[in-house]
């Protein structure tokens, strides 16, 4: 979890776009914060689960991210795990055979697909992802993990929308936010 001054840099490059994609949404853009390597590297750090309490996550097979935003953070994830990278997909965006599920947003409708091929049964993966709003999305890709026949260690956010409950969609899961907001 992020120290003090971790937690003020995080802070620092998430900015409220209020009424987009639409009114009364108070969007949370994380663009700041990747513009500045130093945001984007703790981040990286701490989704990976290294910082003061941590060496990082053992035992992985796999970093799940969830397009796009969660491509951004769950990409340089994997590689700081030194394990591989999974992409689950908004729906007709993978060429090969795909598992799907769909879910409610804050903001519409949507699916998700994965690749059938890209787990194996035993497999053990981290789900990470920008933002926890309704956790319809998370759950959606642990449904997809978990019918591939792999394991989730955990669910790692940047940041959750305490307001919107998404947490308790996840009960069954580690789920790790770096900021509660
Ligand atoms: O907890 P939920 O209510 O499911 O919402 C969280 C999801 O919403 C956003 O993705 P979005 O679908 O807007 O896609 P993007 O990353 O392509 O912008 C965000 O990146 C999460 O994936
Ligand atoms: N308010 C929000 N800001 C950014 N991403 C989101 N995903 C779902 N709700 C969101």
């Amino acid at each position: 979890m992020p120290t003090a001054d971790q937690r003020e840099l995080l802070l620092s490059g998430i900015r409220d776009v209020p009424d987009w994609p639409e009114p009364g949404i108070v969007f949370k853009d994380i663009t700041p914060l990747l513009r500045n390597p130093a945001a984007f590297g703790a981040a990286v750090d701490l989704l990976a689960g290294i910082g003061d309490t941590g060496s990082g996550y053992d035992g992985l097979d796999a970093v799940v991210g969830i397009e796009a935003r969660g491509f951004i953070l769950g990409a340089p994830v994997a590689q700081r795990l030194g394990v591989g990278f999974v992409p689950v997909r908004k729906e007709g965006k993978l060429p090969s055979r795909t598992s799907s599920a769909s879910y409610e947003l804050e903001y519409g409708r949507e699916t998700v697909e994965m690749h059938r091929d890209a787990l194996s049964p035993g497999d053990t993966v981290l789900i990470v992802d920008d933002v926890l709003a309704t956790g319809g999305t998370a759950r959606a890709t642990i449904d997809l993990v978990r019918g591939a026949g792999a394991q989730v260690a955990g669910v790692s956010v940047l940041m959750e929308l305490g307001f919107l409950n998404g947490r308790e969609k996840l009960r069954d899961v580690t789920l790790t936010a770096l900021l509660s907001l």
